[in-house]
């Protein structure tokens, strides 16, 4: 079906974490009114009260044209742009409980970054096992280096959005576009997709890096070989190589691997200075996809043969009890190899 997109489309968030709390700020400042769909009945009324978000990013004014709702199955049936904002491990679920309501023509873009531990599945392929062709097709993903704090904060950042139909993504791209938020377009879904979702685990790695006090050439050589390995299963996958220096690729590998703003880095750097995973996880409401997607990552390189020794370093710290230092000399020691991806 050839979907007419508006100018002023009915949006809606749904997910109101950090980075769905952000999103649905941003698209406040264009559009009269946005929808943000929040699980948490104390999420809804602070905002619709006192337009703040009482959970996350609790400090910062929300503009009062954002408006908080409950009800998932009226969210979905009144709105022609639906933004999925849920953690990885809850988007499939969520998505089953929207779609008898959807419309249409409903237009999705996905702001999630992770490997689903369940069925080892991506986003997209989530989407493509719940929906029929159109709206899967017309599914857009939004990626790159963007933290919800700055964003919100009006600080300039660019982005990547990649879909597969060009009119949805044209129009997703123009929907998301600001004078300080700056998205670019491509068709490379699963590329954008597998940089967004694997530069986490790295960032665990960088955070742990840092927090044994190992310095800048440790960290630059974890980014660096990190992407070499995500590459390698993008390849698998038939992800466009050049994909991965782009933003959604190396922009986001290098801002979250060396950011105190990354719930990644920061548990990965709590790793390293000896705090348990238990502990560092029950010290926050907010996610690091890093932790699960390791997990999955993990089983897809063995699935495809995919040497990945650092999604199996930070694969052992974080499920295997492998102290950190154990598991950086066994990084160290490997046998020699040639710098090829
Ligand atoms: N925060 C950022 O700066 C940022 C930036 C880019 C992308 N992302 C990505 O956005 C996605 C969402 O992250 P976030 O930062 O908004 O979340 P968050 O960690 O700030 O908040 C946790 C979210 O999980 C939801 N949740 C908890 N249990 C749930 C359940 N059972 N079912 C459904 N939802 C449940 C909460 O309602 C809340 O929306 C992640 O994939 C993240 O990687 C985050
Ligand atoms: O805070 P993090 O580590 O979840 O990172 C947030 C975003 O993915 C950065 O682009």
């Amino acid at each position: 079906m050839a979907v007419e997109y508006a100018d002023n489309p009915s949006v809606a968030v749904i997910g109101a974490g950090s980075w769905g709390t952000a999103l649905a700020a941003l698209l406040a400042g264009k559009l009269p009114q946005v929808t943000l769909w929040a699980r948490e009945p104390e999420v809804v009324e602070g905002i619709n009260q006192g337009h703040h978000n009482p959970v996350y990013l609790a400090d910062l004014d929300l503009p009062p044209n954002l408006v908080a709702h409950q009800d998932l199955a009226w969210v979905a049936a009144n709105h022609d742009v639906l933004v999925m904002v849920v953690p990885t491990q809850f988007c499939r679920q969520v998505l089953a409980q929207l779609k008898p309501h959807v419309r249409p023509h409903v237009t999705f873009v996905s702001a999630t970054k992770g490997v689903e531990t369940a069925n080892l599945a991506l986003i997209s392929e989530i989407f493509t096992q719940t929906f029929a062709a159109p709206i899967a097709q017309r599914t857009c993903y939004l990626s790159g280096p963007s933290f919800a704090r700055e964003v919100i904060a009006g600080q300039p950042v660019a982005v990547a959005m990649a879909g597969a139909d060009e009119a949805a993504l044209a129009a997703m791209q123009a929907l998301f576009f600001f004078p300080h938020f700056r998205t670019y377009s491509t068709s490379d879904v699963v590329g954008v997709e597998l940089g967004g979702a694997l530069k986490n685990i790295i960032a665990i790695a960088a955070g742990i890096s840092d927090g044994l006090g190992y310095g800048a050439g440790a960290r630059a050589a974890l980014i660096t070989r990190g992407l070499a390995e995500i590459a390698r299963l993008g390849h698998i996958y038939g992800a466009n190589p050049q994909t991965f220096a782009g933003l959604s690729g190396m922009g986001d590998l290098l801002m979250t691997a060396s950011s105190t703003l990354s719930r990644n880095y920061t548990t990965g750097f709590r790793l390293g200075q000896g705090e348990s995973l238990s502990h560092i996880s029950g010290s926050s409401r907010e996610v690091a996809e890093g932790v699960q997607t390791a997990a999955s990552t993990w089983l897809l390189a063995q699935r495809h043969g995919v040497e990945m020794p650092i999604t199996q370093a930070v694969h052992a710290i974080l499920f295997e009890q492998v102290p950190p230092q154990q598991a950086v000399t066994q990084l160290l020691n490997r046998d020699m190899k040639r710098e090829a991806v």
